[in-house]
């Protein structure tokens, strides 16, 4: 039996266990192979309760660090935008500075830039959006404004959806109201549509004016969560292709809101947001 500490920070209410493996990576080694000790350990009655397990690692590409996250089904994501503003809070509450610091994370989805405004808020630079079926991955064939685009079945209506990657697979449905949703109902359906090879996170996109909109998330591997990092900025590059919302905008989630900024296609999108230490304690597995 090992003793292994852990942070519990979170982001809008999208919450995370960190543990710092960066001294020989044993953690990842067992979790990796014990999907169930994962499950056990994110489970809200039984375990610690969490979104997913964010391991802190040591770079090989010339970041400060690599964040490897766990879905709190056990699943492996590439990516995760409030995860790694929590990584982000906890490698600045641990270095105690008490000043506007940069940081490089290494992702699955590539290295990001971090920065840590005011200690309280991150801003993060995303990376551009993916549209490219073969990259998100899906099998929907791309629109005239070159988003993939099909269609899913809600109340019976044949309603549009659309497709994007941001590092991790993400379908956008925008629809009139999101109020009376059966979020659990439809998330677990259109996580498992066969159009995403790979599974993918599901947002419901309600717009309120140009520059807000708000969301619902089902994430894929938890279900729904309080927000969605990835999600939001999925959410708002679609909104902006379309001629919704303006390229910089602020996402409304069940958690709080995210400010996401797209300014020019050519460019990465960045986010902005909180992200909070929540308890400390150990793990013995
Ligand atoms: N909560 C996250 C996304 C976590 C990964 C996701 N469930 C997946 O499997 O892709 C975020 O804030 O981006």
């Amino acid at each position: 039996m090992q003793i292994i500490k852990f942070n519990k920070y979170q982001g809008l209410g999208n919450d995370f266990i960190i543990i710092d493996d960066r001294k020989d990576s044993t953690v990842n080694n067992i979790l990796t192979n014990d999907t169930s000790l994962v499950r056990n350990i994110c489970n809200r009655k039984y375990g610690v309760g969490a979104d997913g397990i964010i391991l802190v690692q040591n770079s090989e590409r010339g970041a400060n660090t690599k964040m490897q996250i766990f879905n709190s089904d056990g699943s492996i994501a590439e990516m995760c935008g409030n995860g790694i503003r929590c990584l982000i809070k906890y490698l600045y509450n641990e270095s105690q500075l008490n000043e506007d610091i940069n940081f490089i994370i290494e992702t699955l989805a590539g290295n990001l830039d971090c920065y840590v405004l005011n200690g309280d808020h991150i801003r993060v630079n995303m990376g551009s959006p993916s549209f490219e079926p073969k990259a998100i991955p899906t099998t929907l064939s791309p629109n005239n404004l070159n988003i993939p685009e099909g269609t899913v079945t809600i109340k019976n209506e044949n309603i549009t959806m659309y497709g994007i990657g941001m590092g991790n697979p993400h379908m956008v449905i925008i629809l009139k109201s999101i109020e009376d949703l059966q979020l659990e109902e439809l998330g677990r359906n259109f996580e498992t549509d066969n159009r995403f090879p790979n599974k993918t996170n599901v947002h419901f996109v309600e717009v309120l004016n140009m520059n807000k909109i708000l969301v619902k998330v089902w994430e894929r591997g938890c279900g729904a969560t309080l927000a969605c990092g990835t999600g939001a900025c999925a959410c708002l590059a679609v909104t902006s292709l379309l001629g919704l919302t303006n390229n910089k905008s602020e996402v409304v989630l069940p958690g709080g809101s995210l400010f996401i900024d797209w300014l020019n296609t050519s460019d990465p999108l960045y986010m902005t947001g909180p992200a909070e230490f929540v308890f400390s304690g150990q793990l013995y597995i």
